[in-house]
């Protein structure tokens, strides 16, 4: 670590600001950081009170509870639920409350806001067409109505001095048998702000080779996908999405640790004069990601909940950008975690011990394997990041 580029510690008095808690210095800092964000559902990032208010607006019933806070804290406790399965559940609400092109536009121009607020520079958002049909809209109304409400948030941010780029990935239901189809509507969207294609929903009994067609026809098209595999199921689902489904990213993709075997009980010595031999050996797959700079999609509070790993500081994030894979640090969904872009960075600056330069390199990772043009990620690195980070460098 680079130790002229500290980040702002933790506050000195005894109680530690919590990641949820910072005090404001330290959070403003975070969020002055140019960030990037590859993975972001944009049904799992509403804020509570717009659910409230669509709610209302839709006739929809469902609502647990009845006010901001509480719907707040709801889904934060709902979400925390130690298996993906049980936290997916509380998806029901938010997709619930999307189901009309105004909540839609509504919807994604607050993500845009929002996220711009928090200083994400660029962001690639997500979200699955086929689940927003209930109020009859078509796949195309569907997408067409985020596009205009990303529109619309991107251009008040720019107006209030913030500027940010959205790139849409549209996702299909992996349980669902729709992904050819949400293939081809990414594809026709595909010169105006879908960047891309994604499969996301219960990974166990539900593996990516059950969507290679629409895998091979985004392939024959030129477009880029990234596959939600090893979160909830292991090695198998990572292999085929790489192998078989020719997955430009992993969505996730943490439990490639199966196919790495860390020495002596998970201690490893970095220190360059380390024995042979107390090094962590890399399987086949794993050094086929590396290799292949497959960029890993982290989510790290989201990983936690759904029980992918016990705890943060269990998390292997420090473990795979120790060994250079290329990790981005995402927030999967700011509603279910309670979380920012800034959030996650600083409860990894809290766990890990890492500082402006490792941040930095996490961001570059991440704009390095955005579905934007070559010169376009350059463009990003050269005159939005690498200024962004200098100032803080100090
Ligand atoms: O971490 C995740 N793993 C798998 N599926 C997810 C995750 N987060 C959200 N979704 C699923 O993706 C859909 C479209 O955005 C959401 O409705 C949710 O069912
Ligand atoms: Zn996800």
């Amino acid at each position: 670590m680079d130790t002229t580029a500290n980040v702002p510690a933790a506050g000195s008095d005894a109680q530690t600001p919590s990641a949820s808690q910072p005090d404001p210095a330290r959070a403003a800092a975070f969020r002055a950081a140019p960030k990037v964000l590859l993975h972001d559902h944009l049904d799992g990032g509403l804020r509570p009170q717009t659910v409230l208010e669509l709610a209302d607006a839709h006739g929809y019933r469902g609502l647990p509870v009845g006010d901001g806070p509480e719907l707040a804290r709801w889904f934060r406790s709902a979400a925390d639920s130690g298996s993906l399965e049980r936290y997916l559940e509380t998806f029901a609400h938010t997709v619930g409350v999307m189901q009309h092109r105004d909540a839609l536009v509504r919807v994604a121009r607050e993500c845009a806001m929002d996220l711009a607020d928090d200083g994400v520079v660029y962001a690639e958002v997500r979200f699955a067409p086929e689940q927003h049909l209930e109020g009859g809209l078509g796949l195309d109304e569907v997408v067409q109505a985020v596009l205009d409400g990303f529109a619309a948030g991107v251009d008040i941010a720019a107006r209030g001095g913030r500027a940010i780029r959205i790139g849409t990935l549209v996702t299909a239901m992996r349980h669902a048998a729709r992904s050819r189809e949400i293939a081809e509507l990414a594809v026709r969207f595909r010169d105006r702000g879908v960047v891309g294609f994604d499969i996301a929903g219960a990974e166990a009994g539900n593996p990516p080779t059950r969507h290679l067609d629409a895998f091979e026809f985004m392939r024959q098209s030129n477009a880029h996908f990234t596959i939600h595999a090893g979160e909830a199921f292991g090695l198998p689902s990572i292999h085929e999405a790489i192998a078989f489904c020719g997955a430009d990213r992993l969505g996730h993709g943490v439990r490639i640790t199966d196919d790495i075997t860390v020495p002596d009980g998970g201690i490893v010595d970095w220190s360059p004069d380390a024995p042979s031999g107390s090094r962590p050996v890399l399987g086949r797959v794993a050094n086929y990601v590396r290799d292949k700079r497959i960029p890993l999609e982290l989510c790290p509070s989201s990983n936690v909940q759904t029980g992918a790993v016990a705890s943060l500081a269990d998390h292997p994030f420090d473990l795979l950008a120790r060994l250079r894979f290329r990790v981005t640090v995402n927030t999967d969904n700011r509603l279910m975690s309670d979380t920012t872009m800034s959030g996650e960075m600083i409860k990894l600056v809290d766990t890990f011990g890492y500082d402006w330069v490792d941040l930095q390199r996490f961001t570059i990772n991440a704009a390095k394997s955005a579905f934007l043009p070559f010169d376009q990620r350059l463009a990003m690195i050269d005159d939005v990041i690498k200024p962004g980070y200098a100032v803080l460098f100090g």
